[in-house]
């Protein structure tokens, strides 16, 4: 979509939440990561077990770097009442429930420990990982924000489409409940609303560069599905 300043299109939008115009001026990749062929076969729990195995051991590399930046965001968040979820989030789901999830997969998925270790980075890993080192060593909070909030809301997309039965391959169906739920769709809202809340207040330029990393890491979320479809 085109790039209408902020101020503009607050002033037409229905909803003139920041995140929202954010959103809506990167379609039309954001409906095509929440829509992507291999998201929703992973909601039916069909993706082969070796395309599942490529996708999860670069993500795995992923899941590193976004980690990091959890860190980056404790240390730039402007009040101490910011702070305190991202340090929450890092210590229930980053460090424990995604970490035993991964191990557990992969494992059933016939990955070595050198696979989860020092894998061969597919480029639009080293690329996302990239994009994450930019907004972590920036330590401007709005831009890690931006980055944030495109892994974990866009992730809330794709799994809150996802249909009864769940899949009874549990390397489907607890990918599924990772990213959905009233605790996943609660933090989504606080980083929406950390956006929400920011945003307004920037400058001009400074609204056009966290669009600039949110558009990107819209971009990279797509990309990363079609490595994982074998596109
Ligand atoms: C390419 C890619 N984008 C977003 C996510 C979503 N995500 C990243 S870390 C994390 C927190 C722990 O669940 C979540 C939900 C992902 N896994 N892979």
């Amino acid at each position: 979509m085109d790039l209408v300043p902020y101020d503009e299109w607050r002033a037409s939008a229905v909803d003139p939440a920041f995140s929202e115009w954010l959103r809506s001026l990167s379609e039309p990749e954001w409906t095509a990561v929440v829509n992507h062929p291999f998201a929703a076969s992973i909601t039916r729990g069909d993706v082969a077990d070796d395309d599942m195995r490529r996708y999860l051991i670069q993500d795995f590399q992923f899941v590193d770097s976004f980690t990091a930046l959890l860190g980056a965001a404790v240390a730039s968040a402007d009040n101490f009442e910011s702070r305190v979820p991202f340090g929450r989030f890092l210590g229930e789901t980053a460090t424990t429930e995604e970490k035993t999830y991964f191990h557990r997969a992969l494992a059933a998925l016939g990955a070595t420990p050198a696979d989860l270790a020092s894998p061969p980075l597919e480029p639009v890993t080293a690329d996302f990982r990239a994009l994450m080192d930019e907004a972590r060593t920036s330590l401007d909070y709005p831009l890690v924000l931006a980055v944030l909030s495109v892994a974990e809301w866009s992730y809330l997309g794709w799994a809150s489409l996802a249909g009864e039965p769940s899949p009874d391959n549990f390397v489907h169906r607890e990918w599924i409940e990772l990213h959905e739920g009233p605790v996943f769709r609660a933090w989504v809202g606080f980083l929406r609303g950390e956006l929400d809340r920011l945003g307004p207040g920037l400058t001009s330029e400074g609204q056009l560069r966290v669009l600039d990393f949110f558009r990107r890491a819209v971009r990279l979320e797509l990309r990363f599905f079609d490595m994982a479809a074998g596109a």
